[in-house]
């Protein structure tokens, strides 16, 4: 049995994807974790699956630690990369479904790696969070995290973010809060955590604590988390840079809460596993 995959970044946040058109394996949670394992297996930030051919082109997406997202910014990004890549789309502009949702990609240069999407419409309800408690806009409310107190704010990308503003931001701070945030009881769908700092009206820096991934250099639901925040909150304007470790993401909020990205990712190589390794994934 061969495997292959393809590899690709979007801002240093690494996915792989696995196309089941052309390879025999299910996935699972058990195989997508040896697969991500940065140790013993390829290492990813996750894995995205398809296209999954229906009435829309579908890809299904996995975080490392076997769970699987409704929805990830840069995971479509680097999907439509690889559709493109891979010869299955040849229009500028179309709809890929997510199980968060349908996104709307459209190609900004020749070769697909420069993309606006459109990553549908936010949510600051709790029930559409989900955060638990009666329903209502999460916003500015405290939560503790490791027996400390933070001002949340959160909000649905299609897949569930807890926003804290913060006057300084570290990649040690955020996994402090994010080890204690990422299943605290607020949320039964667990939940993705970014802390973020306002540079001025029109640029924001955050680190991310991802769901079912920890700490990552970048996160395209993340930036439109925090983004759509800063700007329910009066402290932006509706469009703005996102600064993340990993590079920048150009973030607009329409007047409708419909959010957009645009940026860039990169093709990385092309890997087939090993036999012995593909053998170990029949689990
Ligand atoms: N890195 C992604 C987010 C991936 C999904 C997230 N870990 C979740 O479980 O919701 C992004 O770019 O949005």
């Amino acid at each position: 049995m061969q495997i292959l995959l393809e590899k690709y970044h979007g801002l240093g946040n690494d996915y792989l994807v696995f196309d089941p058109n052309k390879n025999e394996l299910e996935l699972n949670e058990a195989n997508v974790k040896m697969i991500c394992n940065r140790n013993v297996g390829l290492g990813s930030d996750g894995i995205l699956e398809g296209p999954l051919l229906g009435e829309h082109l579908a890809v299904k997406i996995w975080n490392p630690d076997g769970s699987v997202a409704e929805k990830s910014g840069n995971g479509v990004r680097i999907f439509a990369k690889y559709l493109k890549d891979a010869g299955y789309v040849q229009k500028k502009n179309y709809e890929l479904m997510t199980d968060g949702g349908i996104v709307e990609i459209t190609y900004l240069n020749e070769e697909g790696s420069r993309l606006r999407i459109s990553m549908g419409k936010l949510s600051f309800v709790s029930e559409e969070i989900p955060v638990i408690g009666e329903r209502r806009e999460v916003i500015n409310e405290d939560m503790v995290f490791g027996n400390n107190l933070y001002p949340a704010t959160c909000v649905s990308v299609g897949n569930p973010h807890c926003v804290i503003p913060m006057q300084e931001i570290s990649k040690e701070l955020v996994c402090k809060i994010g080890v204690h945030s990422e299943s605290a009881r607020y949320f039964p769908e667990r939940v993705n955590t970014e802390i973020m700092k306002v540079t001025d009206r029109n640029n924001i820096a955050i680190e991310t604590y991802e769901r079912g991934a920890g700490y990552t250099m970048a996160t395209g639901t993340g930036a439109c988390a925090a983004a759509a925040v800063a700007y329910k909150l009066g402290l932006t304007e509706n469009k703005m840079l996102v600064h993340m470790p990993g590079g920048d993401l150009q973030v607009e909020i329409a007047d409708d809460w419909n959010v957009y990205i645009t940026g860039d990712v990169f093709y990385i190589a092309e890997i087939k596993l090993s036999t012995e390794f593909s053998e170990m994934l029949r689990v």
